[in-house]
Formats: structure tokens, C-alpha cells, sequence
């Protein structure tokens, strides 16, 4: 009786720590923010309108893409992530999930993901998907051990999924989408300059070609972390000008302290280019963009 209790609580935690791997292949923190940002997106672009069931596709899809994108890349990275103490452990490099089921996991997810966009939300937005997965996978993932532009290309990929939570309403691309891609597009040079310098020498082990890789100094990856967060602000400023039922001038202030602040901590990181200018800097990005999406809903809708 007892071993037969102790049996089904070892195939329970077994079954919990496999779906806790699968988990970790998705990188379910960077898709949870890129469905947050989409589906401010998606109150943004139909304020009155927007369909709940449509929504609830897009997101589901995006995730799935997204997903996908982020297993694809991992089994991609299984043999530099095992080099890095950062990624050592994830499920591929430390052996837990094999390489095959990882590709199927892969597979499985983008053409459900694909499926339910081109089925149950627009082709637009199918196809916003497809772009972003091919860059993040096929571009910037083989691109980050040649070439410290592979950040770019991986901003570019990051910047997608907003305007994904955009067209699945239907409304076309006009000032405000574009300027919501083009926020999230700077937010990463402060973002990730911040992360590639405290992890500098993991991915100098793992031969990432990182712009602290290839400048230790940290001069070139501040001076790109200042220039993301000085043309963040008046891109951020864009919608202040855009007719809104809300402040604009509430919006106005609250968007300017954000990118102030930001501003603020990456010229301290510039300046300093330390482990702790460069962790302040990591954490206030991460604040930053539900904050501004937050007051630019507020002021919408
Ligand atoms: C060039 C683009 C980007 C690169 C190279 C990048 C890289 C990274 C890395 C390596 C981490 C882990 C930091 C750590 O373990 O301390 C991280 C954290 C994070 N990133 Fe990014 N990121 C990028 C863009 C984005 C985008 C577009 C989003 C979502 C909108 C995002 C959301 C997050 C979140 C929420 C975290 C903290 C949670 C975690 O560590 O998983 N990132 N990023
Ligand atoms: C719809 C769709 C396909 C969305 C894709 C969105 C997405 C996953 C963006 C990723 C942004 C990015 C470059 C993350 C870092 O990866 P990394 O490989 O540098 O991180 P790591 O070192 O932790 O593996």
C-alpha cells in the first residue's frame, strides 16, 4: 500500500519536473512580457471594439510562435548554453530533455500557433509571426556567435509581437502602431547592453560575439544603451500628440520621467560601467514598459 503511495508521488513530481522543463524551454518570462505588450496593443488599436474571442486566439497563438521561437533557439544554443553558468542548467545543455523531443516540441508549437492565427485571427498577423520567428531563429540566433549586430536583428524580432497584438484586431498599421514598435525596438539597446555586460564573460566562454565581447571596456555597449534610452523618449512622446480621450499632458509627464529615468541610469552605466549600474539598469527596463503601456491605456481608453 505505502509503496504503491510512494510510487504514484514519485510519478507526480516526475511528471511536474518534466513540465516545469518543458516550461523552461518556452522562456516564459520574455513571452509573458511580449504578450502583455500585445495585448495593450490590441486595446490600443480598437479601444471600443476590440472582439475578446479574437484576442484570446491572437494571444494564444503569439504565445505558441513565440515559444516555438524560444525552444528552436535553445536547441540551437544546447552546446554554447552548456559553456555559460547562466544557461547551464537549462533542459537541453543539462541533458533533461533529449534533442529529437525538443525539435518536435518545436515544430508542434509553430504550426499550432501558426494554425490558430491564420485560422482564427488574420494572415497579417500569421504572417508578422512567421517574420519574427525566422529572424529571432534563423538570423539572430547564428548571428550572435559572428557579428555583435545580431542585437539588432534581435530587436527588430522583439519588436514584432506588438505589432501582432495590433493587426489581430484588424485596424491598419497607422502612426501609433509604429511608434509602439519602434519603443519596443529602443527598449532593448538599454535592456540588453545592461545584461550583456553583467554576463560579459559568459558569453565571451561561450564565444557570443557580444558588443562587450568585442569591446571589454563597456565604452561601445554604454554609448548603445544611451542612445536607445535618448531616442526613446521623444518616440515615447509620439502619442501625446495623437488625438486620445484621456491627458495627454498626464501622459506626457509620466512617459517623460519614465525615459528620464531610464536616460538617467544608462548614462550611470555608461559612465561607471559596473555589475551594479548595469543591474539597476536591467531592472528599471523591466519596469519601464508596463508603466508606460499602463498610462498610455489610461489616457486611451
Ligand atoms: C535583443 C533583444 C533581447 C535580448 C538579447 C534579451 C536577452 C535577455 C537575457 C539574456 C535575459 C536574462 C537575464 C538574466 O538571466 O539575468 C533577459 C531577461 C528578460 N528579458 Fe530580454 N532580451 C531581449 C529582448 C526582450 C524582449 C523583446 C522582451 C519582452 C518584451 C524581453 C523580456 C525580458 C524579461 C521579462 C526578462 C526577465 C526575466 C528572465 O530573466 O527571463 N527581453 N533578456
Ligand atoms: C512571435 C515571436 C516569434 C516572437 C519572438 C519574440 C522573442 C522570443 C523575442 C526574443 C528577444 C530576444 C532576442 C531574446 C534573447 O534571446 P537570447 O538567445 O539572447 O537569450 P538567451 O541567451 O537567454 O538564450
Amino acid at each position: 500500500m505505502s509503496t504503491s503511495i510512494l510510487t504514484v508521488e514519485s510519478s507526480t513530481k516526475a511528471l511536474a519536473a518534466r513540465l516545469a522543463d518543458y516550461l523552461e524551454l518556452t522562456k516564459p518570462r520574455i513571452v509573458l512580457l511580449e504578450l502583455i505588450v500585445a495585448s495593450a496593443a490590441a486595446c490600443l488599436a480598437a479601444p471600443h471594439t476590440l472582439d475578446m474571442r479574437v484576442l484570446l486566439f491572437a494571444l494564444a497563438g503569439t504565445g505558441l510562435v513565440a515559444a516555438s521561437a524560444s525552444i528552436a533557439n535553445q536547441w540551437w544554443e544546447r552546446a554554447n548554453d552548456a559553456r555559460m553558468p547562466r544557461t547551464a542548467d537549462r533542459p537541453l545543455p543539462a541533458g533533461r530533455i533529449a534533442s529529437g523531443e525538443a525539435v518536435m516540441l518545436s515544430v508542434l508549437t509553430l504550426l499550432a500557433g501558426m494554425a490558430l492565427l491564420i485560422w482564427q485571427v488574420n494572415m497579417l498577423t500569421a504572417v508578422l509571426g512567421l517574420v519574427s520567428w525566422i529572424l529571432y531563429v534563423l538570423v539572430y540566433t547564428p548571428l550572435k556567435t559572428r557579428s555583435p549586430l545580431n542585437t539588432t536583428v534581435g530587436a527588430v524580432a522583439g519588436a514584432i509581437p506588438i505589432l501582432m497584438g495590433w493587426t489581430a484586431t484588424g485596424t491598419p498599421l497607422g502612426l501609433t502602431a509604429w511608434t509602439l514598435a519602434g519603443v519596443l525596438f529602443l527598449w532593448q539597446f538599454p535592456h540588453f547592453m545592461a545584461i550583456a555586460w553583467i554576463y560579459r564573460e559568459d558569453y565571451a566562454a561561450a564565444g557570443h560575439r557580444m558588443l562587450t565581447v568585442v569591446d571589454p571596456t563597456g565604452m561601445r555597449a554604454g554609448a548603445q544603451a544611451v542612445l536607445g534610452a535618448a531616442a526613446l523618449i521623444p518616440v515615447s512622446l509620439i502619442p501625446a500628440v495623437v488625438p486620445t480621450s484621456g491627458s495627454p499632458l498626464l501622459y506626457l509627464t509620466w512617459t517623460l520621467a519614465l525615459g528620464a529615468i531610464l536616460l538617467g541610469l544608462s548614462i550611470r552605466f555608461a559612465i561607471f560601467r559596473d555589475n551594479q549600474s548595469a543591474r539597476f539598469l536591467l531592472r528599471a527596463s523591466l519596469i519601464y514598459l508596463p508603466s508606460w503601456l499602463a498610462m498610455l491605456l489610461v489616457v486611451t481608453l
